[in-house]
């Protein structure tokens, strides 16, 4: 069995429930979708396959407890399964960021979910999995990254609608670069939002265009 990987870096957590700590990013390679404002294009193609061994080699190799299996989607290649399994096994605490068009209803349940919420301005909500929501533990979260403020008010009126802020934590972040920060976070206050304000920490830190 082998998974076709990206990259694999130790960095900051720089999204989410997680962030700030010292982490071990494994980059999986392929997406069926194409948001509108993907950092991490340089994922679709290429990559090599690597077996379950020798990625876990590569990660034990560094001093963290954390683990974020991210891509690309990495639910994409079915032996993500194996890979969150087998760290789980190995104590780690173990992130999964997926970005909803894939079922993650088999995804291990000692792994924190985190599942994009994909906007309208993305171009990829036609291709969101809305029957994940039934398989949301209160552990996970919910990230909405959004564009403008037509995907504002989308994101505000699906979390109202869904209740989700009772469900688990709930994320909104600006798209790098198109949507100031300052703005997003003065109308989740105006509006009152039960929602946690996120910006990408690696991106002030570092400026990479994906992360490190
Ligand atoms: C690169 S994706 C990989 C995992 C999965 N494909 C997904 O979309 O969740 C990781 C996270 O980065 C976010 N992201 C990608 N480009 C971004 C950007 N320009 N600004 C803010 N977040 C971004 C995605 O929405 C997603 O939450
Ligand atoms: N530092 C850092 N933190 C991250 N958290 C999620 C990332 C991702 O690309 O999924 C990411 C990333 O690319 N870099
Ligand atoms: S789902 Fe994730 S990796 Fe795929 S295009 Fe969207 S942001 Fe990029
Ligand atoms: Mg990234």
């Amino acid at each position: 069995m082998t998974i076709r990987i990206t990259e694999i870096f130790y960095s900051i957590q720089g999204e989410s429930a997680t962030i700030g700590y010292p982490t071990v990013f494994v980059r999986l390679t392929g997406c069926p979708m194409r948001c509108t404002y993907c950092d991490t294009a340089y994922a679709f193609h290429g990559g090599q396959k690597q077996s379950l061994d020798d990625i876990l080699a590569q990660i034990t190799a560094y001093p963290a407890k954390h683990v974020c299996v991210t891509g690309g989607e990495p639910l994409a290649q079915p032996a993500c399964h194996d890979l969150l399994t087998a760290l789980c096994d190995l104590d780690y605490t173990v992130s999964l960021e997926t970005g909803g068009a894939m079922d993650i209803s088999q995804v291990d349940p000692r792994v924190y979910v985190v599942l994009d919420i994909k906007t309208p301005a993305s171009g990829e909500e036609p291709n969101n999995k809305y029957g994940n929501l039934d398989h949301i533990k209160p552990t996970d979260c919910l990230k909405f990254v959004i564009c403008g403020e037509q995907d504002f008010n989308w994101s505000k009126a699906f979390v109202a609608e869904h209740d989700l802020s009772s469900r688990c934590d709930v994320f909104f972040s600006p798209s790098a670069e198109q949507l100031s920060a300052t703005e997003l976070a003065d109308w989740i206050v105006r509006d009152r939002l039960p929602v946690r304000m996120q910006v990408q920490l690696h991106k002030i830190l570092w400026n990479d265009a994906a992360g490190r």
